[in-house]
């Protein structure tokens, strides 16, 4: 890096959750809960949902031990600097910049995560299909939002999700502030989904993200969401086309993994004001 440059970024998205993507193979740079929120403020930062730093596992220290030292790893922040398991949409832009910045072939490459190894494959017309592991369903709990209350399903995405189906009509839900939830089950916070069946397979959903507020997508939040509204059909498998405020991706549950297929996308790189960075 050129001593009058600050570290590299690249912006990226999936259906419109956004990250700033830090390559950071070694672990040199230092990254704080300050600098992840500057980052991620959309008025005295770049602006995103969450911050990806592309680390090699082996230079991360608190990477999952079945994640082999030469893997790229996600080190996923959310935008208040807490750190969370998994980001679905964020492990698609991940491979997508893989690919982009030579760092990994086309086609099926292993990103680590908190969460473990999540299988990727990337493909020529731009989707990103990633194994997002099984998605467990654990309890049952309820949140309240605009006056109405909602049902839900807690699900294990390898991140936490309070997944409610209904037949409201999710456009009109006030999601500016938490919905709340029960603490004692979700003892480290809650992502909330509001699920709405349109027939067949298709569901609307919106989701009101732990560590972000209401994002345009969430991609574990859309399995989470399959998975409700396949327990609402009365089924444990399935698939489902989930329409978010972002875009459009394809859930599949199997019994004992689910996959996620959605657009990643590229938006711009460059590189931080070395000032800003000493000081964000
Ligand atoms: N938007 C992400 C989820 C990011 C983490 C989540 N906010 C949490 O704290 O668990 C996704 O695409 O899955």
């Amino acid at each position: 890096m050129d001593s009058s440059q600050g570290p590299e970024f690249v912006k990226g998205h999936g259906t419109q959750n956004d990250f700033v993507i830090l390559p950071d193979p070694d672990g040199a740079l230092i990254l704080t809960d300050e600098r992840v929120q500057a980052l991620c403020d959309r008025r005295r930062g770049l602006g995103a949902d969450g911050v990806l730093r592309v680390i090699r596992a082996g230079a991360l220290k608190d990477a999952p031990a079945d994640v082999p030292a030469d893997v790229w790893f996600m080190d996923y922040r959310n935008a208040d600097g807490s750190i969370a398991e998994m980001c679905g949409n964020g492990v698609r832009v991940f491979a997508r910049y893989l690919v982009e910045a030579g760092l990994a072939a086309p086609g099926e490459l292993p990103v680590g995560t908190r969460a473990g190894v999540r299988p990727v494959r990337t493909h020529d017309d731009g989707q990103v299909t990633v194994d997002m592991g099984p998605a467990k369903v654990f309890a049952e709990s309820t949140t309240s939002v605009s006056g109405h209350s909602f049902a839900g399903v807690a699900v294990d995405v390898g991140n936490p999700h309070l997944a409610c189906v209904s037949d409201v009509e999710i456009e009109g839900l006030d999601l500016t502030a938490a919905p709340p939830h029960d603490h004692h089950l979700f003892p480290n916070g809650v992502n909330v989904e509001f699920v709405q069946p349109l027939g067949g397979d298709h569901v609307r959903m919106r989701v009101h993200e732990r560590g972000v507020g209401e994002t345009r997508s969430c991609g574990t939040g859309t399995v989470a969401a399959t998975v409700a509204a396949l327990c609402a059909a009365g089924a444990d498998t399935g698939r489902r086309v989930v329409h978010i405020p972002g875009g459009t991706v394809e859930v599949a549950v199997a019994a004992t993994s689910s996959t996620l297929t959605g657009p990643a996308v590229l938006v711009a790189r460059g590189h931080l004001d070395p000032a800003w960075w000493q000081q964000p």
